[in-house]
Protein backbone atom coordinates (compact mmCIF):
# COMPACT_ATOMS: atom_id res chain seq x y z
CA UNK A 1 0.00 0.00 0.00
CA UNK A 2 1.38 3.44 -0.68
CA UNK A 3 2.22 5.88 1.82
CA UNK A 4 0.13 8.90 2.80
CA UNK A 5 1.49 11.62 1.11
CA UNK A 6 1.84 15.51 2.45
CA UNK A 7 2.24 18.16 -0.15
CA UNK A 8 2.03 15.98 -3.74
CA UNK A 9 0.30 18.55 -5.05
CA UNK A 10 3.62 20.93 -4.54
CA UNK A 11 5.87 18.44 -6.16
CA UNK A 12 7.17 19.31 -9.60
CA UNK A 13 5.47 17.03 -12.42
CA UNK A 14 8.60 14.98 -12.51
CA UNK A 15 8.55 14.35 -8.85
CA UNK A 16 5.46 13.26 -8.78
CA UNK A 17 5.99 10.87 -11.28
CA UNK A 18 8.97 9.05 -9.13
CA UNK A 19 6.37 9.13 -6.03
CA UNK A 20 3.82 7.25 -8.33
CA UNK A 21 6.67 5.10 -9.78
CA UNK A 22 8.44 4.22 -6.91
CA UNK A 23 4.98 3.83 -4.53
CA UNK A 24 2.56 1.94 -6.96
CA UNK A 25 4.67 0.73 -9.80
CA UNK A 26 7.76 -0.94 -8.14
CA UNK A 27 10.44 1.91 -9.65
CA UNK A 28 9.52 0.36 -13.41
CA UNK A 29 11.02 1.70 -15.93
CA UNK A 30 8.47 0.96 -18.31
CA UNK A 31 5.49 3.10 -16.93
CA UNK A 32 7.81 6.09 -16.72
CA UNK A 33 8.09 5.82 -20.48
CA UNK A 34 4.33 5.12 -20.94
CA UNK A 35 3.59 8.33 -19.30
CA UNK A 36 6.32 10.34 -20.88
CA UNK A 37 5.40 8.65 -24.86
CA UNK A 38 1.86 10.66 -24.43
CA UNK A 39 3.63 13.87 -23.57
CA UNK A 40 3.24 16.56 -26.50
CA UNK A 41 7.36 17.77 -27.92
CA UNK A 42 5.65 21.09 -28.08
CA UNK A 43 6.68 21.84 -24.61
CA UNK A 44 3.96 25.29 -24.44
CA UNK A 45 1.52 23.27 -25.50
CA UNK A 46 2.15 20.37 -23.57
CA UNK A 47 2.16 22.88 -20.20
CA UNK A 48 -1.21 24.18 -21.91
CA UNK A 49 -2.27 20.62 -21.20
CA UNK A 50 -0.83 20.53 -17.99
CA UNK A 51 -2.57 23.55 -16.60
CA UNK A 52 -6.17 22.71 -17.88
CA UNK A 53 -6.62 20.33 -14.45
CA UNK A 54 -4.21 19.47 -11.37
CA UNK A 55 -1.22 16.75 -10.10
CA UNK A 56 -1.34 16.20 -14.52
CA UNK A 57 0.84 13.82 -15.27
CA UNK A 58 0.66 12.59 -18.84
CA UNK A 59 -2.53 13.31 -21.52
CA UNK A 60 -5.34 10.91 -22.70
CA UNK A 61 -5.64 10.74 -25.84
CA UNK A 62 -9.36 10.27 -27.37
CA UNK A 63 -9.35 9.70 -31.10
CA UNK A 64 -10.99 13.48 -32.45
CA UNK A 65 -13.18 11.65 -35.65
CA UNK A 66 -15.66 13.73 -37.62
CA UNK A 67 -18.83 12.83 -39.06
CA UNK A 68 -19.76 14.55 -42.76
CA UNK A 69 -22.89 15.02 -44.89
CA UNK A 70 -25.15 16.29 -42.06
CA UNK A 71 -27.68 18.84 -43.07
CA UNK A 72 -29.44 20.82 -40.78
CA UNK A 73 -31.87 23.79 -41.50
CA UNK A 74 -30.41 23.20 -45.36
CA UNK A 75 -27.25 24.16 -44.42
CA UNK A 76 -24.34 21.41 -44.91
CA UNK A 77 -22.29 20.78 -41.68
CA UNK A 78 -19.22 17.62 -41.12
CA UNK A 79 -19.19 17.16 -37.28
CA UNK A 80 -16.54 17.21 -34.77
CA UNK A 81 -16.40 13.91 -32.94
CA UNK A 82 -14.57 13.32 -29.65
CA UNK A 83 -15.52 9.34 -28.44
CA UNK A 84 -13.52 6.50 -27.79
CA UNK A 85 -16.70 3.90 -28.93
CA UNK A 86 -16.11 1.74 -32.20
CA UNK A 87 -19.54 2.27 -34.06
CA UNK A 88 -20.25 5.69 -33.02
CA UNK A 89 -19.26 8.11 -35.49
CA UNK A 90 -19.90 5.62 -38.78
CA UNK A 91 -23.73 5.45 -37.07
CA UNK A 92 -23.88 9.01 -37.33
CA UNK A 93 -22.36 9.54 -40.59
CA UNK A 94 -24.57 7.18 -41.85
CA UNK A 95 -27.77 8.37 -40.49
CA UNK A 96 -26.08 11.75 -41.62
CA UNK A 97 -26.11 10.34 -44.97
CA UNK A 98 -29.34 8.73 -44.87
CA UNK A 99 -31.23 11.74 -43.91
CA UNK A 100 -28.96 14.40 -46.49
CA UNK A 101 -30.91 13.09 -49.09
CA UNK A 102 -34.31 13.53 -47.45
CA UNK A 103 -33.99 17.24 -46.75
CA UNK A 104 -32.30 16.84 -43.59
CA UNK A 105 -32.61 17.74 -40.29
CA UNK A 106 -34.59 20.80 -38.51
CA UNK A 107 -33.50 22.26 -35.51
CA UNK A 108 -34.63 25.14 -33.66
CA UNK A 109 -33.67 26.85 -29.63
CA UNK A 110 -37.03 27.31 -27.84
CA UNK A 111 -35.27 28.96 -24.53
CA UNK A 112 -31.77 29.59 -23.17
CA UNK A 113 -32.40 30.24 -19.25
CA UNK A 114 -29.94 28.86 -17.01
CA UNK A 115 -31.18 28.32 -13.09
CA UNK A 116 -29.32 29.45 -10.12
CA UNK A 117 -30.16 28.85 -6.34
CA UNK A 118 -28.97 30.44 -3.03
CA UNK A 119 -29.91 27.95 -0.64
CA UNK A 120 -30.05 29.32 2.77
CA UNK A 121 -31.96 28.36 6.33
CA UNK A 122 -34.63 31.32 7.99
CA UNK A 123 -36.11 30.86 11.44
CA UNK A 124 -39.10 33.14 11.88
CA UNK A 125 -42.20 34.55 10.69
CA UNK A 126 -42.57 33.83 7.02
CA UNK A 127 -44.82 36.82 5.51
CA UNK A 128 -41.77 39.05 7.35
CA UNK A 129 -39.00 37.13 4.99
CA UNK A 130 -41.68 37.75 2.15
CA UNK A 131 -42.26 41.12 2.33
CA UNK A 132 -38.39 41.71 3.18
CA UNK A 133 -37.87 40.11 0.10
CA UNK A 134 -40.27 42.09 -2.09
CA UNK A 135 -38.36 45.29 -0.84
CA UNK A 136 -34.86 43.90 -1.35
CA UNK A 137 -34.96 42.54 -4.64
CA UNK A 138 -34.28 45.07 -6.75
CA UNK A 139 -31.13 46.56 -4.82
CA UNK A 140 -30.58 42.37 -4.62
CA UNK A 141 -29.97 42.17 -8.62
CA UNK A 142 -27.99 45.29 -8.88
CA UNK A 143 -25.84 44.61 -6.11
CA UNK A 144 -24.37 42.15 -8.64
CA UNK A 145 -24.38 45.25 -11.36
CA UNK A 146 -20.21 44.70 -11.34
CA UNK A 147 -20.68 41.09 -12.67
CA UNK A 148 -23.31 41.23 -14.84
CA UNK A 149 -22.53 44.89 -16.76
CA UNK A 150 -20.50 42.92 -19.84
CA UNK A 151 -22.90 40.12 -20.03
CA UNK A 152 -25.87 42.79 -19.69
CA UNK A 153 -24.30 44.72 -23.19
CA UNK A 154 -24.12 41.07 -24.84
CA UNK A 155 -27.83 40.93 -24.14
CA UNK A 156 -27.66 38.34 -20.91
CA UNK A 157 -27.72 38.67 -17.47
CA UNK A 158 -30.44 38.21 -14.79
CA UNK A 159 -33.38 37.49 -15.58
CA UNK A 160 -35.61 37.25 -12.44
CA UNK A 161 -35.12 35.61 -8.74
CA UNK A 162 -37.96 34.46 -6.63
CA UNK A 163 -37.95 33.38 -3.38
CA UNK A 164 -39.20 29.68 -2.93
CA UNK A 165 -40.66 28.46 0.27
CA UNK A 166 -39.15 24.88 0.96
CA UNK A 167 -40.09 25.14 4.56
CA UNK A 168 -42.50 21.97 4.55
CA UNK A 169 -40.01 19.58 2.98
CA UNK A 170 -36.73 20.82 5.02
CA UNK A 171 -37.46 22.80 8.47
CA UNK A 172 -36.30 26.50 7.51
CA UNK A 173 -35.22 25.98 4.32
CA UNK A 174 -35.86 28.69 1.77
CA UNK A 175 -34.44 29.38 -1.65
CA UNK A 176 -33.35 32.49 -3.94
CA UNK A 177 -34.22 31.07 -7.32
CA UNK A 178 -32.27 32.66 -9.69
CA UNK A 179 -32.39 32.60 -13.96
CA UNK A 180 -30.36 34.11 -15.81
CA UNK A 181 -29.23 34.40 -19.67
CA UNK A 182 -25.46 33.65 -20.23
CA UNK A 183 -25.45 34.20 -24.31
CA UNK A 184 -22.69 32.19 -25.06
CA UNK A 185 -21.06 30.92 -22.58
CA UNK A 186 -22.15 27.77 -20.48
CA UNK A 187 -22.04 30.27 -17.43
CA UNK A 188 -21.07 27.96 -14.66
CA UNK A 189 -18.81 30.67 -13.69
CA UNK A 190 -20.66 33.63 -14.03
CA UNK A 191 -24.17 32.51 -12.61
CA UNK A 192 -21.97 31.07 -9.19
CA UNK A 193 -20.41 34.44 -8.86
CA UNK A 194 -23.37 36.01 -9.37
CA UNK A 195 -25.20 33.32 -6.74
CA UNK A 196 -22.16 34.29 -4.04
CA UNK A 197 -23.30 38.01 -3.94
CA UNK A 198 -26.65 37.35 -3.59
CA UNK A 199 -26.17 35.10 -0.70
CA UNK A 200 -23.56 38.05 0.80
CA UNK A 201 -25.86 40.88 0.06
CA UNK A 202 -28.66 38.53 1.53
CA UNK A 203 -27.01 37.86 4.43
CA UNK A 204 -25.95 41.80 5.41
CA UNK A 205 -29.45 43.02 4.43
CA UNK A 206 -31.21 40.67 6.47
CA UNK A 207 -28.83 41.60 9.77
CA UNK A 208 -29.53 45.40 9.21
CA UNK A 209 -33.85 44.80 8.63
CA UNK A 210 -35.02 46.57 11.38
CA UNK A 211 -38.46 44.54 11.16
CA UNK A 212 -36.59 41.06 11.71
CA UNK A 213 -36.23 39.99 15.49
CA UNK A 214 -32.67 39.21 16.56
CA UNK A 215 -33.44 35.73 15.42
CA UNK A 216 -34.80 36.41 11.81
CA UNK A 217 -31.81 38.90 11.57
CA UNK A 218 -29.30 35.69 11.30
CA UNK A 219 -29.94 34.02 7.74
CA UNK A 220 -27.79 30.90 7.48
CA UNK A 221 -26.46 30.64 3.88
CA UNK A 222 -26.01 26.75 3.31
CA UNK A 223 -24.61 27.12 -0.58
CA UNK A 224 -24.96 28.94 -3.39
CA UNK A 225 -24.87 26.98 -6.76
CA UNK A 226 -25.92 27.28 -10.53
CA UNK A 227 -28.51 23.95 -11.19
CA UNK A 228 -27.50 21.68 -13.95
CA UNK A 229 -31.25 21.21 -14.40
CA UNK A 230 -32.36 23.60 -16.91
CA UNK A 231 -35.68 22.22 -18.50
CA UNK A 232 -35.83 26.22 -19.79
CA UNK A 233 -32.48 25.51 -22.32
CA UNK A 234 -34.41 23.58 -24.88
CA UNK A 235 -33.38 22.75 -27.81
CA UNK A 236 -35.51 20.09 -30.38
CA UNK A 237 -34.35 18.53 -33.76
CA UNK A 238 -36.51 16.79 -36.01
CA UNK A 239 -36.40 14.69 -39.37
CA UNK A 240 -39.44 13.53 -41.59
CA UNK A 241 -39.95 12.04 -45.01
CA UNK A 242 -42.73 9.90 -46.88
CA UNK A 243 -43.00 6.29 -45.38
CA UNK A 244 -41.85 5.46 -48.93
CA UNK A 245 -38.54 6.94 -48.93
CA UNK A 246 -37.88 4.72 -45.64
CA UNK A 247 -35.85 1.68 -45.63
CA UNK A 248 -37.04 -1.26 -46.81
CA UNK A 249 -34.80 -4.24 -45.42
CA UNK A 250 -35.12 -7.43 -44.19
CA UNK A 251 -37.95 -8.81 -45.59
CA UNK A 252 -39.92 -5.40 -43.86
CA UNK A 253 -42.11 -3.25 -46.13
CA UNK A 254 -41.17 0.64 -45.84
CA UNK A 255 -44.44 0.68 -43.54
CA UNK A 256 -43.45 -2.44 -41.78
CA UNK A 257 -40.36 -0.47 -41.35
CA UNK A 258 -41.80 2.82 -39.67
CA UNK A 259 -44.12 1.23 -37.35
CA UNK A 260 -41.87 -1.18 -36.16
CA UNK A 261 -39.53 2.05 -36.12
CA UNK A 262 -42.41 3.78 -33.95
CA UNK A 263 -42.63 0.62 -31.67
CA UNK A 264 -39.45 0.96 -30.81
CA UNK A 265 -39.50 3.98 -29.51
CA UNK A 266 -42.65 3.80 -27.54
CA UNK A 267 -40.72 0.79 -26.05
CA UNK A 268 -38.26 3.67 -24.77
CA UNK A 269 -41.09 5.68 -23.55
CA UNK A 270 -42.71 3.17 -21.16
CA UNK A 271 -40.11 1.03 -20.07
CA UNK A 272 -37.12 2.43 -18.25
CA UNK A 273 -34.73 -0.40 -18.65
CA UNK A 274 -34.73 0.06 -22.29
CA UNK A 275 -34.85 4.08 -22.23
CA UNK A 276 -31.07 3.89 -20.17
CA UNK A 277 -30.02 2.10 -23.06
CA UNK A 278 -31.97 4.23 -25.78
CA UNK A 279 -31.02 7.36 -23.97
CA UNK A 280 -27.15 6.13 -23.84
CA UNK A 281 -27.35 5.33 -27.54
CA UNK A 282 -28.02 9.16 -27.89
CA UNK A 283 -25.35 10.37 -25.64
CA UNK A 284 -23.31 8.86 -27.43
CA UNK A 285 -23.66 11.25 -30.13
CA UNK A 286 -24.06 14.21 -28.09
CA UNK A 287 -21.16 13.87 -25.41
CA UNK A 288 -18.86 13.54 -28.57
CA UNK A 289 -20.05 16.55 -29.78
CA UNK A 290 -19.51 17.85 -26.09
CA UNK A 291 -16.55 16.84 -26.00
CA UNK A 292 -14.94 17.91 -29.12
CA UNK A 293 -15.99 21.28 -28.34
CA UNK A 294 -14.83 21.77 -25.14
CA UNK A 295 -17.88 21.34 -23.25
CA UNK A 296 -18.90 19.79 -19.87
CA UNK A 297 -20.23 16.68 -20.83
CA UNK A 298 -21.04 15.79 -16.79
CA UNK A 299 -23.42 18.69 -17.03
CA UNK A 300 -24.85 17.89 -19.79
CA UNK A 301 -25.30 14.36 -19.27
CA UNK A 302 -26.74 15.34 -15.35
CA UNK A 303 -29.20 17.44 -17.50
CA UNK A 304 -30.48 15.61 -19.80
CA UNK A 305 -31.02 12.32 -17.87
CA UNK A 306 -32.99 14.87 -15.10
CA UNK A 307 -35.09 15.95 -18.18
CA UNK A 308 -35.66 11.99 -18.91
CA UNK A 309 -36.90 11.77 -15.54
CA UNK A 310 -39.48 15.18 -15.39
CA UNK A 311 -42.68 13.52 -15.33
CA UNK A 312 -41.47 11.30 -12.72
CA UNK A 313 -40.57 8.74 -14.70
CA UNK A 314 -37.51 8.26 -16.61
CA UNK A 315 -38.18 7.70 -20.45
CA UNK A 316 -37.03 8.09 -24.49
CA UNK A 317 -35.71 11.80 -25.47
CA UNK A 318 -36.73 10.90 -29.01
CA UNK A 319 -39.94 10.35 -30.18
CA UNK A 320 -41.22 8.80 -33.33
CA UNK A 321 -44.59 8.97 -35.34
CA UNK A 322 -46.37 8.14 -38.28
CA UNK A 323 -48.96 10.68 -39.67
CA UNK A 324 -50.80 11.13 -43.11
CA UNK A 325 -47.77 8.62 -44.45
CA UNK A 326 -45.15 10.60 -43.26
CA UNK A 327 -42.56 9.42 -41.02
CA UNK A 328 -41.67 11.85 -37.96
CA UNK A 329 -38.68 10.97 -35.36
CA UNK A 330 -37.80 14.19 -33.29
CA UNK A 331 -35.75 14.54 -30.00
CA UNK A 332 -36.04 17.64 -27.45
CA UNK A 333 -33.68 18.01 -24.13
CA UNK A 334 -31.78 20.79 -22.68
CA UNK A 335 -28.29 21.54 -23.72
CA UNK A 336 -26.77 24.34 -21.75
CA UNK A 337 -23.51 24.74 -24.07
CA UNK A 338 -21.00 27.40 -24.59
CA UNK A 339 -19.13 28.49 -27.33
CA UNK A 340 -16.80 30.74 -25.07
CA UNK A 341 -15.48 30.42 -21.55
CA UNK A 342 -14.71 26.88 -20.22
CA UNK A 343 -11.66 25.28 -22.23
CA UNK A 344 -13.34 26.52 -25.73
CA UNK A 345 -11.24 29.03 -26.75
CA UNK A 346 -7.91 27.35 -24.84
CA UNK A 347 -7.71 23.99 -26.40
CA UNK A 348 -6.28 24.20 -29.95
CA UNK A 349 -8.58 21.16 -30.99
CA UNK A 350 -11.50 22.98 -29.77
CA UNK A 351 -11.00 25.96 -31.53
CA UNK A 352 -10.35 23.65 -34.46
CA UNK A 353 -13.99 21.96 -33.74
CA UNK A 354 -15.42 25.12 -33.56
CA UNK A 355 -13.92 26.43 -36.75
CA UNK A 356 -14.72 22.83 -38.79
CA UNK A 357 -18.46 23.95 -37.13
CA UNK A 358 -18.23 27.57 -39.01
CA UNK A 359 -18.11 29.35 -35.44
CA UNK A 360 -21.37 28.60 -34.61
CA UNK A 361 -22.72 30.63 -31.72
CA UNK A 362 -24.29 28.67 -28.36
CA UNK A 363 -27.69 28.28 -29.65
CA UNK A 364 -26.24 26.86 -32.92
CA UNK A 365 -24.45 24.58 -31.01
CA UNK A 366 -27.28 23.78 -29.25
CA UNK A 367 -28.90 22.73 -32.87
CA UNK A 368 -25.66 20.46 -34.14
CA UNK A 369 -25.63 19.11 -30.88
CA UNK A 370 -29.08 17.30 -30.21
CA UNK A 371 -28.89 16.43 -34.18
CA UNK A 372 -26.04 14.37 -33.87
CA UNK A 373 -27.68 12.58 -30.33
CA UNK A 374 -31.14 12.55 -32.96
CA UNK A 375 -28.62 10.92 -35.76
CA UNK A 376 -26.87 8.47 -33.51
CA UNK A 377 -30.56 6.85 -32.23
CA UNK A 378 -31.84 6.98 -35.35
CA UNK A 379 -28.78 4.60 -36.49
CA UNK A 380 -29.10 2.62 -33.43
CA UNK A 381 -32.94 2.26 -34.03
CA UNK A 382 -32.36 0.92 -37.50
CA UNK A 383 -29.56 -1.21 -36.31
CA UNK A 384 -31.74 -2.85 -33.92
CA UNK A 385 -34.75 -3.24 -35.64
CA UNK A 386 -33.24 -4.68 -38.68
CA UNK A 387 -29.88 -6.46 -38.68
CA UNK A 388 -29.75 -6.60 -34.96
CA UNK A 389 -26.92 -4.36 -33.50
CA UNK A 390 -23.67 -6.77 -33.31
CA UNK A 391 -23.32 -6.93 -37.32
CA UNK A 392 -22.51 -3.22 -37.73
CA UNK A 393 -20.98 -2.58 -34.08
CA UNK A 394 -18.80 -5.48 -34.48
CA UNK A 395 -17.52 -4.51 -37.70
CA UNK A 396 -16.11 -1.30 -36.52
CA UNK A 397 -14.97 -3.32 -33.14
CA UNK A 398 -13.18 -5.93 -35.12
CA UNK A 399 -9.80 -3.48 -35.72
CA UNK A 400 -10.06 -3.57 -31.71
CA UNK A 401 -10.09 -7.33 -31.51
CA UNK A 402 -7.20 -7.29 -33.24
CA UNK A 403 -5.12 -4.81 -31.74
CA UNK A 404 -5.67 -6.62 -28.61
CA UNK A 405 -3.59 -9.34 -29.70
CA UNK A 406 -1.06 -7.45 -31.63
CA UNK A 407 -1.89 -8.07 -34.87
CA UNK A 408 0.14 -7.33 -37.77
CA UNK A 409 -0.95 -5.00 -40.48
CA UNK A 410 -0.74 -8.31 -42.74
CA UNK A 411 -3.00 -10.07 -40.70
CA UNK A 412 -5.30 -7.13 -39.87
CA UNK A 413 -5.81 -7.21 -43.91
CA UNK A 414 -6.47 -10.86 -44.32
CA UNK A 415 -8.83 -10.88 -41.49
CA UNK A 416 -10.69 -7.60 -42.48
CA UNK A 417 -11.21 -9.12 -45.64
CA UNK A 418 -12.23 -12.59 -44.14
CA UNK A 419 -14.27 -10.46 -41.81
CA UNK A 420 -16.64 -8.76 -44.95
CA UNK A 421 -18.19 -11.89 -45.96
CA UNK A 422 -18.29 -13.32 -41.96
CA UNK A 423 -20.05 -12.42 -38.75
CA UNK A 424 -17.34 -10.30 -36.29
CA UNK A 425 -17.88 -12.37 -32.79
CA UNK A 426 -14.49 -12.21 -30.25
CA UNK A 427 -14.27 -15.86 -30.38
CA UNK A 428 -14.23 -15.90 -33.83
CA UNK A 429 -11.61 -13.65 -34.50
CA UNK A 430 -9.34 -14.92 -31.89
CA UNK A 431 -10.09 -18.37 -33.67
CA UNK A 432 -8.91 -16.96 -36.85
CA UNK A 433 -5.89 -15.44 -35.90
CA UNK A 434 -5.26 -18.88 -34.22
CA UNK A 435 -5.28 -19.87 -37.54
CA UNK A 436 -3.48 -17.72 -39.28
CA UNK A 437 -0.96 -17.81 -36.93
CA UNK A 438 -0.60 -21.90 -37.01
C1 LIG B 1 -21.83 0.63 -38.02
C2 LIG B 1 -22.78 0.92 -39.18
C3 LIG B 1 -22.71 2.39 -39.55
C4 LIG B 1 -22.34 0.09 -40.38
O1 LIG B 1 -23.32 0.23 -41.36
P1 LIG B 1 -23.17 -0.37 -42.82
O2 LIG B 1 -24.48 -0.26 -43.48
O3 LIG B 1 -22.53 -1.71 -42.71
O4 LIG B 1 -22.14 0.62 -43.45
P2 LIG B 1 -21.65 0.73 -44.94
O5 LIG B 1 -20.29 0.10 -44.97
O6 LIG B 1 -22.70 0.27 -45.90
O7 LIG B 1 -21.51 2.33 -45.08
C5 LIG B 1 -22.63 3.19 -45.06
C6 LIG B 1 -22.24 4.50 -44.42
O8 LIG B 1 -22.05 4.28 -42.99
C7 LIG B 1 -20.93 5.08 -42.56
N1 LIG B 1 -19.80 4.20 -42.23
C8 LIG B 1 -19.76 2.87 -42.35
N2 LIG B 1 -18.55 2.39 -41.97
C9 LIG B 1 -17.81 3.45 -41.62
C10 LIG B 1 -16.50 3.60 -41.13
N3 LIG B 1 -15.70 2.55 -40.93
N4 LIG B 1 -16.06 4.82 -40.87
C11 LIG B 1 -16.84 5.91 -41.03
N5 LIG B 1 -18.12 5.83 -41.49
C12 LIG B 1 -18.60 4.61 -41.79
C13 LIG B 1 -20.55 5.96 -43.73
O9 LIG B 1 -21.34 7.13 -43.72
C14 LIG B 1 -20.93 5.08 -44.90
O10 LIG B 1 -21.11 5.83 -46.08
P3 LIG B 1 -19.82 6.17 -47.01
O11 LIG B 1 -18.81 6.89 -46.17
O12 LIG B 1 -19.27 4.83 -47.46
O13 LIG B 1 -20.38 6.99 -48.08
C15 LIG B 1 -24.24 0.54 -38.83
O14 LIG B 1 -24.31 -0.83 -38.58
C16 LIG B 1 -24.79 1.30 -37.66
O15 LIG B 1 -25.21 2.43 -37.77
N6 LIG B 1 -24.85 0.65 -36.48
C17 LIG B 1 -25.27 1.27 -35.25
C18 LIG B 1 -24.05 1.43 -34.41
C19 LIG B 1 -24.29 2.12 -33.10
O16 LIG B 1 -25.34 2.59 -32.77
N7 LIG B 1 -23.22 2.15 -32.32
C20 LIG B 1 -23.22 2.70 -31.03
C21 LIG B 1 -22.58 1.74 -30.10
S1 LIG B 1 -23.78 0.60 -29.48
C22 LIG B 1 -24.42 1.52 -28.15
O17 LIG B 1 -23.67 2.02 -27.39
C23 LIG B 1 -25.80 2.02 -28.03
C24 LIG B 1 -27.02 1.22 -28.26
C25 LIG B 1 -26.99 0.65 -29.63
O18 LIG B 1 -27.13 0.18 -27.33
C26 LIG B 1 -28.15 2.19 -28.14
C27 LIG B 1 -29.50 1.58 -28.24
O19 LIG B 1 -29.67 0.43 -27.83
O20 LIG B 1 -30.41 2.34 -28.68
N1 LIG C 1 -21.98 22.58 -11.94
C1 LIG C 1 -21.29 22.90 -13.03
O1 LIG C 1 -21.68 22.55 -14.13
C2 LIG C 1 -20.03 23.71 -12.92
C3 LIG C 1 -19.24 23.87 -14.05
N2 LIG C 1 -18.11 24.64 -14.01
C4 LIG C 1 -17.26 24.84 -15.18
O2 LIG C 1 -17.44 26.20 -15.60
C5 LIG C 1 -17.02 26.35 -16.95
C6 LIG C 1 -18.04 27.16 -17.72
O3 LIG C 1 -18.27 28.37 -17.06
P1 LIG C 1 -18.46 29.70 -17.89
O4 LIG C 1 -18.92 30.73 -16.91
O5 LIG C 1 -19.29 29.47 -19.09
O6 LIG C 1 -17.01 29.98 -18.44
P2 LIG C 1 -15.96 31.11 -18.05
O7 LIG C 1 -15.77 31.20 -16.61
O8 LIG C 1 -14.75 30.86 -18.88
O9 LIG C 1 -16.71 32.45 -18.46
C7 LIG C 1 -17.13 32.80 -19.73
C8 LIG C 1 -17.05 34.31 -19.77
O10 LIG C 1 -16.82 34.72 -21.12
C9 LIG C 1 -17.24 36.06 -21.25
N3 LIG C 1 -17.88 36.20 -22.60
C10 LIG C 1 -17.25 36.70 -23.69
N4 LIG C 1 -18.07 36.68 -24.76
C11 LIG C 1 -19.25 36.18 -24.35
C12 LIG C 1 -20.48 35.88 -25.01
N5 LIG C 1 -20.67 36.13 -26.30
N6 LIG C 1 -21.47 35.33 -24.29
C13 LIG C 1 -21.29 35.06 -22.98
N7 LIG C 1 -20.16 35.32 -22.31
C14 LIG C 1 -19.13 35.85 -22.97
C15 LIG C 1 -18.15 36.35 -20.07
O11 LIG C 1 -17.47 37.21 -19.20
C16 LIG C 1 -18.35 35.00 -19.41
O12 LIG C 1 -18.58 35.10 -18.06
C17 LIG C 1 -16.87 24.96 -17.50
O13 LIG C 1 -15.49 24.69 -17.58
C18 LIG C 1 -17.52 24.08 -16.43
O14 LIG C 1 -16.93 22.79 -16.45
C19 LIG C 1 -17.75 25.31 -12.88
C20 LIG C 1 -18.50 25.17 -11.74
C21 LIG C 1 -19.66 24.31 -11.64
Amino acid sequence: MAPVVSGFSKLSKDEKINWLVKHHFNNDKNTIDIIKTYWNSDEKLQQLHDEFTENTISNYYLPFSVAPNFLINNKRFTIPMAIEESSVVAAASKAAKFWQSRGGFNAQVLSTTKVGQVHFTFSGDIEKLNIFFKNIKSDLISSASHITKNMEKRGGGIIDIELRDKSLEIENYYQLHCTFSTVDAMGANFINSCLEQFADFLTKAAAAYIKFSESEKTIEIIMSILSNYVPECLVRASVSCAIDDLPSKDNLTPLQYAQKFVRAVQIAEIEPYRAVTHNKGIMNGIDAVVLATGNDFRAIEAGAHAYASKDGKYTSLTEAKIENNIFHFSIQLPLALGTVGGLTTLHPLVKLALNLLGSPDAKKLMEITAVAGLAQNFAAINSLITTGIQQGHMKMHLMNILNQFQATNEEKQKLVEHFKTNTVTHSEVVLQIEKLRN
